[in-house]
């Protein structure tokens, strides 16, 4: 018999413990992502493009008109793949990471005798692999290759989140400008979470929904430590403490731009200042990634627009700093291809050895957000109390600690019994940013 639909393919069950996650499990949080949340992305970028046509015509020329149409039959067609379960195709454009990427598709097609599905495969694959194609449809164009389609949705985020900003811009000036003696450790602490809570500002969980930062920070945040599931704040207080005689450089793997790259670049400015790091490497996306994630553009951009916030002169202030701290290179900003490849980071090593050395001299790596999580446990579903160390198969080239909000139906670390009492609170625990886990591996 004909099936109804695409999701007469899906089991009518919960993730089983240690599965992978993924769409084809019709309870999971893949399944409403691919099913309902990812159909609406794609359509969001197409009505962008709609919308926006005789200003990007104006800012593009003519050429690009006939490329908009392209690129909204190319999305419009994306969208039928994907709710129509057709099989994962190759990518056509010559960009730095599509052999990669079709390397990737071919091994997995060869490993399971069938082309990968969008309801059936790993979710992690399954959701990179969208974003990748979003991107292609602009790779694909001349005028328009560029072209970012969530750009607009990550300077409003920060833009919308200009008092919060300013709120702990003029706290952090304060901290480095006072000669008074202040309790180094409590600020890294204070920093460290605000850069944590700073992750519940994401587009994609949002569904694009304005998620500006509009309360205090500063007083949000010291009400929220009930709410971090797993804190090892110690621990990474410690590792930032040591006086091991190696390089003090600092990775810091990013994600949403808007206020949690604000408050990011304030811990990073923090960790300076206190002599806790002489070097921080920033790592971005090299394509528009997840709606919110930072791009080199978003960086620049960030800083650039603190410079101009004349009624926040804290900002601005701030700003020349921060370039004071790139023309220096205590802070460098790099974007390396691998963040957007559809590996977890146990493969790293095998996929990007370059990548996975330059980590060996590393302090600590901080990885922030959900995605970044999902990559280092590797999209299992791991039973909740397995331990942090096990879930990274082995990824360790460095001391590293995720600063991650929950948004996703994996977790690992927790006490026995803390998972149902959680979930007894809030049935929707796992995917609402509400609660977060600072989880650190010290080597
Ligand atoms: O990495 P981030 O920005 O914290 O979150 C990414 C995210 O929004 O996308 C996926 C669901 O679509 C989940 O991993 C998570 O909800
Ligand atoms: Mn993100």
């Amino acid at each position: 018999m004909a099936k109804a639909s695409v999701s007469d393919d899906c089991i009518d069950m919960v993730t089983p413990w240690n599965e992978y996650l993924s769409a084809k499990y019709k309870r999971s949080f893949a399944y409403h992502t691919v099913r309902n949340r990812l159909p609406v992305t794609v359509t969001q970028v197409i009505d962008h493009l709609s919308r926006s046509k005789e200003a990007l015509v104006q800012t593009y020329g003519e050429g690009s008109r006939e490329e908009i149409k392209q690129i909204i039959g190319y999305l419009s067609k994306l969208k039928n793949e994907m709710q129509t379960n057709k099989p994962l195709i190759s990518l056509e454009a010559n960009e730095v990471d599509a052999s990669d990427w079709n390397n990737f598709l071919n091994t997995t097609e060869e490993r399971l005798g069938r082309p990968l599905l969008w309801f059936a495969d790993v979710w992690l694959h399954i959701e990179c692999y969208l974003y990748r194609r979003i991107r292609e449809s602009f790779a694909l164009t001349k005028h328009l290759n560029q072209y970012d389609p969530f750009r607009h949705q990550k300077e409003e985020a920060f833009t919308g989140s200009l008092q919060a900003i300013s709120v702990v811009g003029s706290y952090l000036l304060k901290l480095i400008e006072s000669d008074a003696k202040i309790d180094t450790e409590q600020c890294v602490l204070q920093f460290l979470k605000l850069s944590l809570w700073g992750n519940r500002c994401d587009l994609s969980i949002s569904g694009g929904k304005d998620i500006s930062q509009v309360e205090n920070p500063l007083d949000m945040i010291s009400t929220l430590d009930e709410l971090i599931l797993v804190n090892d704040l110690q621990k990474v207080w410690s590792a930032l403490n040591s006086t091991s005689s190696g390089p003090k450089i600092i990775d810091i793997i990013f994600d949403n731009s808007g206020y949690e790259l604000f408050s990011d670049l304030c811990l990073a400015h923090l960790l300076v200042k206190l002599g806790l790091a002489n070097k921080i490497r920033f790592h971005g996306k090299r394509v528009p990634w997840f709606i919110s994630d930072v791009m080199e553009h978003d960086f620049h951009w960030l800083i650039q627009e603190m410079a101009n916030q004349t009624r926040a002169p804290c900002l601005s202030k701030l700003s020349t700093m921060w370039k004071d701290f790139l023309s220096s290179g205590t802070w460098t900003y790099l974007t390396e291809s691998f963040w957007t490849l559809p590996y977890s980071y146990d493969a790293m090593k095998q996929i990007d050895p370059e990548l996975y050395n330059s980590f060996e001299g590393s302090k600590l790596l901080i990885f922030k957000g959900d995605l970044n999580y999902r990559k280092l446990v590797g999209d299992v579903f791991w039973p909740h109390t397995e331990k942090f160390s096990v879930a990274l198969r082995g990824f360790e080239p460095a001391p590293l600690v995720t600063l991650r909000t929950i948004k996703a139906d994996v977790v690992v670390g927790l006490q026995p019994g803390q998972a149902e009492k959680v979930a007894q609170k809030d049935t929707d625990w796992l995917v609402t940013g509400k609660y977060a886990v600072v989880s650190c591996l010290v080597k």
